[in-house]
């Protein structure tokens, strides 16, 4: 009997802003071995983002449609707008035994939480307030009211930080890359993850 080890759910969350995507694009271009999960939103498209590459964009019928024939593995309402994680994509990837990624806010982070306790969970988090904003003003993405309703947010994630099994800071994109590769290795050797292959070693092919 060969033993297969399922996938890593990993969930990186933190406020608006303070690099997530960022990080995330930092560690596809390395080529680092996680499968990113595209969510559905009813937010409008920004400059440049494709339907079915940056999200499935819906309308709110269509959002609500997905939730009552229960294809979120998680949804949450982030200042105006609906954002949700598709189940079949992330079940399918962890059984095939590849690790998955979501990048999400952290109401979304809890509701993972309860369904996937296993998974690992990485706050992302920005060196201070003032960098915070900061970033979110220099990516010019949103307008003067917008900031303000995502830092209110962002003071009230960082209060969640606490459910979270690690934080890393996002003081530079490199050394955060660095941090959470580092995690995602630890957390595959983890014994609670392997202790049925090698408490099976007899069955192992050759013996
Ligand atoms: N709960 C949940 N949050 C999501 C999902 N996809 C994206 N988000 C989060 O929604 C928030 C707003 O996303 P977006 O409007 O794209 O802005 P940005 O991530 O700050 O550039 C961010 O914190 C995202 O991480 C999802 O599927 N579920
Ligand atoms: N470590 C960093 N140092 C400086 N600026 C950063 C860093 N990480 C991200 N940024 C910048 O901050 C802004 C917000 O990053 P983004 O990835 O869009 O955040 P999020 O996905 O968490 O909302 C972008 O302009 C990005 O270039």
């Amino acid at each position: 009997m060969s033993f297969k080890e399922k996938g890593l759910l990993v969930v990186l969350s933190g406020p608006s802003g303070v690099g997530k995507g960022t990080v995330c694009k930092a560690l596809r271009s390395r080529g680092t071995q996680l499968q990113y999960s595209i969510s559905v939103t009813t937010r409008k498209p920004r400059e440049g983002e494709i339907d079915g590459v940056h999200y499935f964009f819906k309308t709110r019928d269509q959002f609500q449609q997905m939730i009552r024939q229960e294809k979120l593995l998680e949804w949450a309402e982030y200042v105006g707008n609906c954002y949700g994680t598709p189940t079949d994509y992330v079940r399918k990837t962890l059984d095939e035994g590849q690790d998955v990624i979501l990048e999400i806010e952290v109401q979304g982070a809890l509701q993972v939480k309860r369904r996937f306790p296993e998974a690992l969970f990485i706050f992302l988090a920005p060196p201070n307030l003032m960098e915070l904003k900061k970033r979110i003003i220099g990516r010019g993405t949103e307008t003067a009211d917008l900031i303000e309703s995502r830092m209110t947010v962002a003071k009230s994630e960082m209060e969640l930080m606490q459910n979270y099994n690690y934080v890393v800071e996002n003081d530079q994109v490199e050394k955060a890359c660095d941090r959470i590769e580092a995690i995602v290795l630890a957390e595959h050797c983890r014994v609670d993850r392997l202790i049925e292959k090698y408490t099976n070693l007899e069955g192992a092919d050759g013996q």
